[in-house]
């Protein structure tokens, strides 16, 4: 697991270093020079001549460190200067006296055709308002640019907290970020414009608890460990699955989810589904079948189903029609095991939210962004601004771990901290894919994992395969399908 920060904890975590451990901030903004020097040169981008365009702040600072490394290394390099002289910081001032020293070449105009990287170190953390005038000119002239771009600590219009574009923002090749990756790299349209990010340590310290809520992280691959097999395991030691799944003549969610489920290590399920999905036997015989037929009522069977299994499934494809809403409340008001809802089951749950607060296990909810904003009214566009506080809120609202499906997922238990999905990519964005999302985490739950790990977990995951199919069948012919088998092939290489 790895922190990740917003813009506005970089600044704590920097003030801290230097005013509590008494690290100068001059000592740190060398560090950030040389590790953008050597990011630089181990990406192999033709350094020929090398425009480096400062802004007033620490960000210009560490641009005029990095511009005199590349200077005393022989390479070609010239500074601009775009902020103004009365806005330097101390550091700003003290590195051009500096640079002045050493004969950078300092200049006042460029052509960008004349140079192979352009290194953007106009604003860091500390942008605080949109880009406008001149600069916002500079900055779009630069989308034109033939060579690399490299930014230093996060593209400049990139807003370090949510992604946003303030105005216009610089399109890197390359971020080299100091300490920790900074929300605003990972969050959209903010990652599309970051490139490769490279986070460098530059030796910030700081206590946790000086940081503001809620703190978050992301899973990496090093975290599936958690999910290794037991040798001595037997089915019953790798849980049991109850799966609400399907419809009439709709066959395919169900399918993928308990597939998904039990590539993926449960050691049993039982899928309950409409009569007319019988082909379910025939086509994947490891799982129990509990049909019902139209309009049946089968609240026993239901219930004796929730006694057999150690967690509850309930919604890829069991539509929105009066049968489906009967089956959610006998979940709701009978289920005892830890839950997990999706799909169809998340549409009905307006108006069952006291319902769902009442329920005596842990509830995750996996809703797609629409799903999010028909459930709680707040918009697509709101919700983007601040995915991290609004997730945070509503999972503490519904007393679930929440888990919004995004191009970043962001999921939350409601607590202090809170996490950010970096694994997967856009082939995942097709029809099952969030099916067989579900029955991952179904797995983890029944593999003994509680609700957030299992959720955050089976989220990276999910990603993780999609990663993997991706390179195996290509991001536009990969289906839903291929997750579950690259799903297997992860799991038994951690
Ligand atoms: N602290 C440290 O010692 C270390 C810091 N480090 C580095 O410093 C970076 C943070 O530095 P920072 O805090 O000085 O902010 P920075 O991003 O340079 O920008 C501030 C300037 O931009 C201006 N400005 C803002 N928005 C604007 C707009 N839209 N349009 C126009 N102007 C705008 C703003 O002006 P003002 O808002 O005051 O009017 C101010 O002049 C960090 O990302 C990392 O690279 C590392 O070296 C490690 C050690
Ligand atoms: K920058």
């Amino acid at each position: 697991m790895e922190r990740i920060v917003t813009g506005d904890q970089m600044q704590l975590l920097d003030k801290y270093t230097i005013e509590e451990m008494g690290v100068p901030s001059l000592v740190l903004m060398e560090r950030a020079g040389l590790s953008v020097f050597e990011a630089i040169k181990k990406e192999g981008f033709s350094l020929n001549k090398i425009l480096i365009l400062c802004g007033s702040g620490n960000n210009g600072a560490d641009g005029v460190v990095l511009a005199r490394l590349l200077h005393l290394a022989g390479y070609c390099t010239d500074v601009c200067i775009l902020g103004k002289p009365e806005k330097f910081t101390k550091e700003m001032q003290k590195q051009i006296d500096i640079g002045k020293n050493y004969g950078i070449s300092f200049v006042k105009s460029f052509h960008i055709s004349e140079y192979t990287v352009i290194v953007d170190a106009v604003f860091g953390v500390g942008l605080s308002r949109e880009i406008t005038g001149n600069l916002k000119e500079i900055i779009l002239e630069l989308h034109k640019f033939q060579g690399k771009i490299v930014a230093v600590d996060i593209p400049s219009g990139i807003c370090s907290r949510t992604g946003k574009i303030l105005g216009c923002a610089v399109k890197a090749d390359l971020t080299v970020t100091f300490a920790y990756g900074k929300t605003g790299l990972f969050l959209y349209p903010g990652a599309e414009y970051a490139g490769k990010v490279v986070i460098a340590d530059i030796g910030i310290y700081a206590k946790p608890e000086i940081l503001p809520k809620p703190e978050i992280f992301t899973y990496t691959k090093g975290d599936l460990k958690e999910i290794r097999r037991k040798r001595d395991g037997n089915k019953g030691s790798f849980g049991k699955i109850l799966l609400i799944a399907g419809s009439k003549d709709i066959f395919g969610a169900a399918y993928l989810s308990g597939m998904a489920a039990m590539k993926t290590g449960a050691g049993m399920l039982k899928i309950c589904t409409h009569k007319e999905n019988k082909v379910l036997f025939s086509c994947f015989p490891e799982a129990m079948l509990l049909c019902y037929e139209d309009d049946e009522n089968i609240t026993k069977e239901l219930s004796e189903g929730f006694q057999w299994a150690d967690v509850i499934g309930i919604g890829p494809g069991i539509g929105l029609g009066k049968q489906a809403e009967s089956l959610l409340d006998t979940v709701l008001s009978q289920g005892t095991k830890p839950l997990v809802i999706d799909a169809d089951a998340i549409g009905m749950l307006k108006g069952r939210t006291e319902q769902l607060k009442n329920y005596p296990n842990e509830v995750i909810l996996t809703p797609h962004l629409g799903e999010f904003s028909r459930l709680t009214d707040i918009s697509i566009k709101k919700w983007k601004e601040n995915p991290i506080k609004i997730t945070q809120e509503i999972a503490k609202t519904l007393s679930v771990v929440l888990v919004c499906k995004d191009a970043r997922t962001v999921i939350s238990n409601g607590d202090k901290n809170i996490y950010l999905n970096l694994s997967g990519n856009d082939g995942m964005a097709s029809a099952g894919s969030g099916d067989v999302l579900t029955g991952m985490i179904l797995s983890l739950l029944a593999q003994g994992k509680d609700g957030l790990k299992a959720a955050c977990l089976g989220v990276y995951l999910h990603g993780a395969a999609g990663d993997l199919a991706a390179k195996r069948k290509g991001r536009a012919a990969m289906l839903a399908g291929d997750l579950i088998d690259a799903a297997g092939q992860i799991l038994d290489e951690v």
